[in-house]
């Protein structure tokens, strides 16, 4: 054994270790475990080198994890490192990440205790923003309803391991984690977890955003202040039929994969994107804003829950078929142009420059100042009315995405150069057109070609957006007050429920009927009015202003290696909202 004393990088452990039958040469610097194969005239063969951040655990004899934690053998002289190990698989975008398991074998008990004392301190040491304490929210109901299994079978003993301990509540009811987070104390909570799709991530980032805001004494509804950052991260172990969050930032939907992020503590800001009816919050979105084509998929796959995640490749094909376009007035404050743009075919990975840089620009001011870009966003405001743009028409669809908005069914997203944690979002703009074009427009979304080029369609990189009903639309807005006025808001102008929504939604689903569809399709009365999807969830307003911000950079965002597979799925929600 050598032990070097040096200022960088110190190595504090080096011994010849066995693994199987093999010598090694393992050592431990200040941040890294390598081990180096010797043959037999003490040469270096094949070298492993795992960063000491990425050291999942260490654990005494020949042990194993998954799946279950097993001790197959305790001779007093081995012991068995976890650490992340990238697989060759995945998608283009990111790679799954496994555990990886070594068994070492010391010439001495001594030998081992000591190993196992200095890669303990090592792990203490360089890892010093690993949660060790999270409330984990599983939907029992999302996705195919494997939530339960996939958290007890594949997460609950990669925590264990690492040593976190998590207090798990299996949700009853829709909202329940949310009023969690918003109502109950949260006193040594590092993170929050959800173990479900998009809807109950929703739900967590309600909850952590507005009680942040209930902390600080901010009101969400209050159009002219910027809120406050928030502290607590989110974790998403995917379970749900999109998991479009989840894909968007780590490249892949997988709970492993997932796990081990968050166990590292991993973490990523996200941009959000706050939407408003008349003075009043209504939702919170990090992925689509939608109206036309996505709102009404989202409408007609609620009544098809039972498909599970089928629900919305059989919604699709009847919205397609029924052929719906709505007129509507777009406004948009166009983001600054010399940063990025939606078609400059780059993409954000972890460590994004564009993101660090948009950040840096749009907050050199402290959390809970008056926004700067408050008047922008004043609900109509006329002094700044000439930076607006507007544009009126009949659309298929019109999206506002805050990221990429990928998902296995797109692997590239709604905007593949969406940047995470800008302060932007891209406005897809796709007018009315023939269906066959509208068809070649989705398509595109699951292969590389791109879906921008096409002369019915536009892409802006924006900070803001107004939608209403053309003027003289009267019958729409008749509608349109109608379903506010069911909508499931409350007196307090608190954000809908889902049951509210759902209520709405059966309504109108009743009112329209598998009829409508069938109208749409040979060109009878078809419904003029659309419904906002805002990430999964209908809106019960027509008319809405969403304004993006973003995160504030910081937290431990980890430098890009090259390969997407350092995206991060815990955020640091270091966010600051709006309007
Ligand atoms: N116990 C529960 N019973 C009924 N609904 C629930 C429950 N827990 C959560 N929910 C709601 O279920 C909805 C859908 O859940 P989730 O997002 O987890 O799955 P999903 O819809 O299949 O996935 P995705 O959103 O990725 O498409 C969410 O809006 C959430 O609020
Ligand atoms: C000819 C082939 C046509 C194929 C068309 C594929 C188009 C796929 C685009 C996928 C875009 C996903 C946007 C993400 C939205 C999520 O925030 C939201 C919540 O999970 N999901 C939906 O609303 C679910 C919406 C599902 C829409 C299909
Ligand atoms: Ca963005």
């Amino acid at each position: 054994m050598e032990l070097l004393d040096m200022d960088i990088d110190p190595v504090r452990l080096e011994s010849s270790l066995w693994v199987g039958k093999k010598r090694y040469r393992a050592a431990l610097t200040g941040w890294h475990l390598n081990w180096t194969e010797l043959d037999k005239k003490n040469r270096d063969k094949k070298t492993v080198s795992v960063p000491v951040s990425e050291v999942i655990g260490v654990e005494e004899g020949r042990v194993q994890v998954l799946p279950q934690m097993s001790v197959a053998e305790d001779t007093d002289r081995e012991f068995t490192v976890f650490y992340v190990k990238r697989s060759s698989s995945g998608s283009p975008y990111g790679l799954l990440w496994r555990l990886g398991r070594t068994q070492f074998c010391c010439p001495s008990r001594d030998l081992r205790d000591q190993w196992m004392t200095q890669l303990r301190i090592a792990l203490k040491t360089h890892s010093p923003s690993r949660p060790h304490r999270l409330l984990v929210f599983i939907n029992p109901f999302g996705g195919k309803k494997q939530g339960r299994q996939i958290y007890h079978s594949l997460v609950a003993p990669l925590f264990e391991l690492a040593g976190i301990s998590s207090h798990v509540v299996v949700t009853e009811r829709a909202n329940q984690a949310r009023d969690h987070i918003l109502k109950k104390d949260l006193t040594g909570f590092d993170g929050v977890v959800c173990v479900g799709g998009d809807g109950i991530f929703s739900e967590l980032l309600h909850g952590v955003i507005g009680r942040t805001q209930q902390e600080a004494g901010l009101s969400e509804h209050d159009p002219s202040i910027t809120l406050q950052s928030c502290d607590l991260h989110i974790g998403i172990i995917p379970a749900g039929s999109t998991d479009c969050v989840c894909f968007a930032t780590v490249g892949v939907n997988d709970p492993v994969t997932s796990a081990l992020h968050i166990i590292i503590g991993d973490s990523q800001p996200l941009d959000v994107c706050s939407v408003h009816h008349c003075s009043s919050l209504v939702r919170y979105s990090v992925s689509l804003v939608g109206y036309g084509f996505y709102g009404d998929v989202l409408a007609e796959s609620e009544r098809h829950r039972w498909m599970g995640p089928l629900r919305y490749d059989y919604s699709g094909a009847m919205v397609y078929l029924s052929n719906r376009s709505y007129a509507g007035v777009i406004q948009y404050l166009p983001a600054d142009s010399q940063l990025s743009s939606p078609r400059d075919n780059t993409r954000c990975l972890s460590g994004c420059s564009v993101c660090s840089k948009g950040t840096e620009r749009l907050f050199p001011h402290s959390p809970g100042a008056r926004s700067l870009y408050s008047s922008h966003f004043s609900q109509f405001s006329s002094d700044t009315e000439g930076e607006w743009v507007s544009v009126e028409g009949r659309f298929r669809a019109v999206s506002l995405t805050c990221m990429s908005s990928s998902c296995p069914r797109s692997p590239l997203g709604l905007s593949p150069s969406a940047h995470l944690a800008d302060g932007t979002g891209d406005l897809i703009i796709v007018r009315d057109t023939h269906p066959l074009g509208f068809l070649t427009f989705l398509h595109r979304h699951t292969s590389t070609q791109d879906q921008f080029d096409l002369p019915f369609v536009d892409v802006h990189r924006v900070k803001a957006v107004r939608f209403s009903l053309p003027t003289g639309e009267e019958e729409d807005r008749d509608e349109e007050r109608e379903r506010v006025n069911d909508g499931g808001m409350t007196e307090e102008g608190k954000r809908p429920s889902r049951s509210g929504s759902h209520k709405h939604l059966v309504e109108r689903g009743e009112e329209r009927g598998q009829k409508d569809f069938l109208c749409g399709l040979c060109c009878s009365k078809a419904p003029t009015v659309s419904v906002w999807n805002c990430d999964g969830e209908i809106l019960p307003h027509t008319e809405i202003s969403c304004r993006q911000e973003e995160a504030r950079s910081g937290g431990n965002i980890l430098a890009n290696e090259g390969a997407i597979t350092r995206v991060n799925n815990r955020y640091n929600s270091n966010i600051k909202l709006f309007f």
